[in-house]
């Protein structure tokens, strides 16, 4: 007897190993691993993942049954579901989380499937379709054997399943028709037919062409069919006629197609070995180093080309905020519709969508933000993770895990190669690199051996005494000359809001969040006082609630506040702004982004949002007003962070043929991170950084963890986490250092009080077992309250 091993939908450690449940006869043969099932858990019914089907379980007494299968098809791989295993372990998290994880949203929350049927199917099965084409498989209650009958029916292709989110708008029905002739039979047709039959000639090349999928009527017309050959051709039995769905497309526009460009020597180099490891399926981990602006996205599409030619499919990931028109137009040129995309924005029907294409092999080549490295492709050849450096990488929610790390185990499971490509690789990364473990590819130059641009630090304390504005002299004086010569501006401010706080001018109150220890930050356009972390929003005070003076001023500039200097002081400008304000509503990021590159506005101005990826020739100026932003946090990595900031946005100017310029203002213009940047001497930062990590026992020289405790109490957090502390100390060896508790830099947030650990490590044989007796004990906890989450490789630590 078969029976399914199942992991429930109920996060616990107990759980965390799947459960057994029989197998209803009819469902016998037909239950997949990685198909979802309804079973009984305890007195509830719940949801859970079939991971695996053994044969004579040795399981004495009764089994529960699945009460109902979910899908019709296995949803996560067999890949996938090695992977969660992996993951969970990685991340100190529950399988349970890991498998919700790999699905696209959609599929996690409400939505029905419908069965889609031609008509000879439909009157074959009565029972089943009553009548209609489409069916609503959720409402039918159907039994196992009639499932039994769905499931036979799926495998052979005779019926569709639609998943459909149920908020969403009525699905679009059209005319198509499926194909119903063997490769070798369309072969010989095309050699019987007559000659002048050209219309019959056209529709048998597109079979050859599409044998598998149905072909809407609309584009076979599109494509010279018109109806009356596609009639004659359903009544000789070569199609079958049937209404499909519209899919949702969830690219806006058309492209042109575009070819591979002649690469330079740097580039060949690199695609060269790329392509070789793509051929001899070695798993190797590539560091491809190209300075902003030296053409890795080439390198990438060219091996990728590469991937596809062998047969092979293709994963390119890319951090949230660059995933750009841009980017995703210059891949859709080269691949056309064997590219699907798979990023936030997109709602979650057109990732529902992309999602199926991938799951049922017609997209070949994936683009994607973080979630994209667990698109359900097969047999890939080719993982590429442009701006590896990048944190949205990080997922700082559980699961925990470091896309770098997924997309390696895929690669290594796939034998094939990895690409890390970064102007400023990770420290982790680089010293892999120096060590041998990585292969460093590089590009030192930019492309055509344009000059990288020319950078001033401006001391702002100099500057403020004796001219007081967000922008300095220099750089009004270099954006005024920028927009005499049409040509355009990109300011960086990393801080949204117009405002970064507003004080009483008499007795200094500075209005605070009352859930969260931070200020809160002034919106002009919404007039409130805004909290960044807990959304709290109240109105701007008049006159102050402590000493009654109406002498309430703000201070520190957001970039609300520097689109209304930047628009007084160049009165003719068009000026764009770009922050999280301005990008809330789909297509907005595009829309700007379009905008810009099409010159219809002079200055781009906005957060960290327009520091990267952006590639426009008619750039010649980046201004950095506060390059201090990230340097004042408590983070071992702030060095790390401002110079990759500073030197990602100054490699926006000047990627053409004009010579570009950049204006750094700060108030620590001596700052080896600010000064590095001004160079852009990538290895001479690599050396001081990783002597600075070395001395403090940072990473890549030691391995760390994060432990983070909160609890609507300050007191039961602080004495909680002190009991963790000690838990640890006791059972690590001697060589780990743990640091804490602490409390965290904002300690309140919600009104929940945040303190948190820090091992160090470099070789810690009982890691994995106290960490786990850890999760299991804070799991008692939880009651009373206390959350604890385990923070493996954390990228912050404040
Ligand atoms: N082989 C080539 N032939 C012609 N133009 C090229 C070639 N390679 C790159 N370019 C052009 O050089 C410019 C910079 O390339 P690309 O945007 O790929 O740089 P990048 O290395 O990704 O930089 P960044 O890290 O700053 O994003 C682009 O406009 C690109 O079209
Ligand atoms: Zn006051
Ligand atoms: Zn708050």
């Amino acid at each position: 007897m078969q029976v399914a091993q199942v992991i429930v939908d109920v996060p616990t450690r107990q759980t965390n190993n799947p459960y057994t449940y029989s197998i209803p006869e009819n469902l016998n043969d037909q239950i997949q691993p990685g198909m979802r099932v309804q079973v009984p858990f305890g007195r509830r019914k719940v949801t859970g993942f079939v991971v695996e089907l053994l044969t004579n379980s040795n399981y004495k007494g009764k089994l529960k049954s699945i009460s109902k299968l979910i899908d019709l098809s296995p949803v996560i791989t067999p890949e996938l579901l090695k992977l969660s295993e992996w993951m969970a372990d990685q991340t100190f998290s529950f399988k349970i989380n890991c498998l919700q994880t790999m699905l696209p949203g959609g599929m996690r929350t409400k939505f029905k499937k419908k069965l889609l049927a031609a008509d000879d199917i439909r009157d074959a099965y009565p029972t089943i379709f009553h009548g209609q084409n489409e069916i609503d498989y959720d409402q039918q209650h159907f039994n196992n054997q009639a499932v039994s009958q769905i499931l036979r029916l799926k495998r052979t292709d005779k019926i569709k399943v639609h998943y459909e989110l149920s908020n969403h708008a009525k699905p679009v029905l059209i005319k198509a028709y499926q194909n119903l002739l063997q490769p070798n039979q369309v072969d010989d047709l095309l050699k019987k037919i007559h000659p002048n039959a050209t219309n019959q000639r056209q529709l048998l090349f597109i079979l050859a062409d599409q044998p598998d999928h149905p072909i809407s009527t609309t584009n076979f017309k599109q494509k010279g069919v018109n109806g009356s050959t596609l009639k004659t051709a359903a009544k000789n039995g070569w199609l079958k006629e049937m209404t499909i769905r519209r899919v949702r497309n969830p690219f806006m526009q058309p492209v042109q197609k575009s070819h591979p460009l002649a690469l330079n020597a740097d580039q060949q180099t690199a695609v060269d070995q790329l392509d070789r490891a793509i051929e001899d399926q070695k798993n190797l981990t590539f560091l491809l180093e190209g300075v902003t602006g030296s053409g890795k996205t080439e390198v990438y599409l060219q091996a990728m080309a590469h991937a596809l030619k062998n047969g092979k499919t293709a994963l390119l990931l890319v951090p949230e905020i660059t995933l750009t028109p841009q980017i995703v137009s210059r891949i859709r040129s080269r691949f056309g519709d064997q590219v699907a995309m798979l990023h936030s924005a997109m709602s979650s029907g057109e990732r529902y969508d992309e999602w199926q294409r991938i799951n049922n092999g017609q997209a070949k080549v994936v683009v994607g933000v973080r979630s994209a490295v667990f698109a359900p492709l097969t047999n890939i050849g080719l993982i590429i993770m442009d701006e590896e450096h990048d944190s949205s990488y990080k997922q700082d929610d559980v699961p925990r895990y470091q896309t770098r790390d997924v997309a390696k185990w895929r690669a290594k499971y796939n034998h094939c190669p990895v690409v890390l490509g970064s102007a400023t690789p990770s420290l982790e990364s680089r010293a892999r690199a120096m060590k041998g473990v990585y292969k460093l590819l590089t590009l030192p130059h930019r492309f055509n051996h344009h000059a990288l641009p020319h950078v001033t630090i401006v001391d702002m304390k100099k500057e403020f005494a004796h001219h007081q504005s967000i922008l300095s002299q220099k750089l009004t004086d270099l954006v005024r000359d920028r927009l005499q010569k049409h040509e355009q501006i990109i300011l960086l401010l990393n801080r949204r809001g117009y405002s970064s706080f507003v004080m009483c001018r008499d007795c200094g109150y500075v209005p605070q969040c009352p859930n969260c220890d931070v200020s809160l930050t002034m919106h002009k356009d919404t007039h409130t006082l805004n909290c960044h972390l807990c959304g709290h929003k109240e109105p701007i005070p008049t006159e102050c609630p402590r000493c009654h003076s109406t002498r309430i001023r703000h201070f520190g500039v957001g970039s609300q506040q520097l689109e209304e200097q930047v628009k007084k002081l160049f009165p003719t400008a068009r000026v764009l702004r770009m922050d999280v304000d301005t990008t809330r509503k789909k297509g907005a990021h595009e829309a700007i982004i379009n905008q810009f590159g099409a010159h219809k506005a002079d200055i781009l101005l906005g957060t960290q949002m327009i520091a990267k990826g952006l590639d426009f020739p008619e750039v010649t100026l980046v201004g950095v007003l506060n390059a201090d932003s990230a340097l004042k946090f408590p983070d071992f990595r702030s060095s790390e962070r401002t110079f990759q900031l500073l030197t990602q946005v100054s490699g926006r100017s000047g990627r053409a043929n004009k010579q570009g310029e950049v204006v750094i203002q700060t108030f620590n213009p001596d700052h080896y991170a600010i000064q590095l940047a001004k160079t852009q001497d990538y290895e001479k930062f690599y050396q001081t950084e990783m002597r600075i990590r070395r001395l403090g026992k940072y990473p890549p020289y030691y391995f760390t963890v994060k432990i983070t405790g909160s609890s609507p109490s300050e007191r039961q957090t602080a004495y909680e986490m002190h009991q963790v502390a000690n838990f640890l100390r006791q059972h690590l060896t001697k060589s780990a250092i743990v640091l804490g508790p602490t409390p965290k830099t904002i300690t309140r947030v919600n009104n929940r009080y945040y303190y948190q650990i820090i091992i160090k490590y470099r070789y810690e044989p009982q890691l994995k077992s106290a960490l786990e007796k850890l999760l299991e004990k804070s799991q008692l906890k939880q009651r009373q309250g206390l959350l604890v989450s385990i923070d493996n490789e954390p990228l912050d630590f404040m």
